[in-house]
């Protein structure tokens, strides 16, 4: 049996399974198998060459990047060409673009890259055509932008969000707060700072004896921890914890009632791309779930530059700053002065773990 088809038999036993305090034991098992399985199923077979996202690699560039994510002719290459200053090739029939196609969008005084993708369908990661390949994009994205279609069922962003999660994207969501690692000797070593109550001991030591892991340490650190946080630590690299914005287009074809009930949706933001309604509020939502932060810096005796801010991460320190400015730059470093909201008082003299805020002004003081 070839690994697709027992990836289909392990779903197919789970749907068959009533969920129940009797079956909670075999369904961990068979959900860590069913991830053990899927990430074979994106790992290069050993001594194939090249394997995944041929085609679909486009290097990164800019302060962020942003991946189209959709349904076909949902107006994924609408949307690109309309914010970027890149043609993607537009028509009403599915299946339009065949590769990605990245453009720059310039705001904030920040370059962020927005990837244009395949429309991606139904069973896209279970092997058949590229929509392995293109689900696996995603995660290399900073953000989602799952583009939805307004005139469309309900079921689509389920049905996507699915795709996404076999190949182990989780959508704004955060790491499980949950202490795994393995051990040389010792056994499996169970503890929690407070009862879980979806995890114990015979599940958790049943899906590592699948997994072949005998000795680790684990401690849960949140109380409402499931089976499934549980197997995404364990497989931990291959996971990725990725924000996502979801943008139904096409609103100018549905009524008002109908607009106002998506709008509604957590995380949610509507536009008509032709019609250019909502653009500059998805570009607006875009930019707040970057998490980014614009730092001016300053040299001594000049005014800082405004219109040239770095961006970087929100909750990046002073030493982030310095590695963005110039790589050898920490290796000089005396101490920073600090403007802004994150100073006690300007400007404060700051070591390089000094948090940044939004619209800091720093300069670097060299030994
Ligand atoms: N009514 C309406 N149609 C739109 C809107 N935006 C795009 N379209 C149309 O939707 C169709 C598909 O647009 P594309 O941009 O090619 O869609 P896509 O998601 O890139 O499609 P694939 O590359 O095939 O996956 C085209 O005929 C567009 O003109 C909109 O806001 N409203
Ligand atoms: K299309
Ligand atoms: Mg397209």
């Amino acid at each position: 049996m070839g690994i697709i088809e027992k990836i289909q038999q392990i779903e197919l036993e789970i749907s068959r399974t009533q969920k129940n305090k009797a079956t909670e034991y075999h369904l961990g098992l068979l959900k860590g198998k069913l991830a053990r399985y899927r990430r074979e199923l994106l790992e290069p077979a050993a001594g194939s060459s090249g394997g995944k996202g041929q085609g679909f690699e486009v290097s990164k560039s800019g302060d962020a990047r942003v991946v189209l994510i959709g349904f076909p002719s949902v107006g994924k290459s609408t949307f690109l060409s309309k914010i970027t200053n890149t043609k993607s090739e537009i028509a009403h029939y599915a299946f339009t673009t065949l590769t990605s196609v990245p453009g720059v969008l310039e705001y904030q005084g920040a370059e962020i890259q927005i990837v244009d993708l395949p429309g991606i369908i139904k069973g896209a990661n279970d092997g058949r055509g590229r929509g392995r390949q293109v689900v696996a994009t995603a995660k290399t994205a900073d953000l989602v932008l799952m583009v939805l279609d307004a005139t469309k069922g309900k079921d689509q962003r389920a049905i996507l969000e699915k795709e996404l999660e076999a190949v182990g994207i989780r959508l704004n969501k955060e790491r499980p707060n949950i202490y795994f690692k393995e051990k040389m000797t010792g056994g499996i070593k169970f503890s929690s700072t407070a009862p879980p109550k979806y995890l114990n001991e015979k599940v958790v030591s049943g899906i590592l004896r699948d997994y072949r892991i005998h000795n680790a340490d684990i401690l849960i650190r949140d109380e409402s921890a499931t089976i499934d946080d549980f197997i995404d630590i364990i497989n931990d690299k291959h996971i990725r914890y990725v924000n996502c914005v979801y943008a139904y287009n096409k609103i100018d074809a549905v009524s008002l009632e109908e607009v106002d009930r998506i709008a509604r949706e957590p995380n949610t933001v509507v536009m008509s791309v032709e019609k250019d309604l909502g653009v500059d509020d998805v570009i607006d939502e875009i930019w707040h779930n970057l998490n980014l932060i614009k730092v001016y810096t300053k040299r001594r005796g000049v005014a800082p530059d405004f219109s040239d801010p770095l961006v970087i991460r929100c909750g990046s320190t002073l030493e982030t700053v310095c590695n963005s400015v110039h790589r050898d730059m920490k290796n000089n470093f005396k101490h920073g002065l600090v403007w802004g909201v994150s100073a006690k008082h300007s400007p404060q003299k700051c070591g390089l773990n000094h948090t940044i805020e939004d619209e800091d002004v720093v300069s670097i003081v060299a030994k």
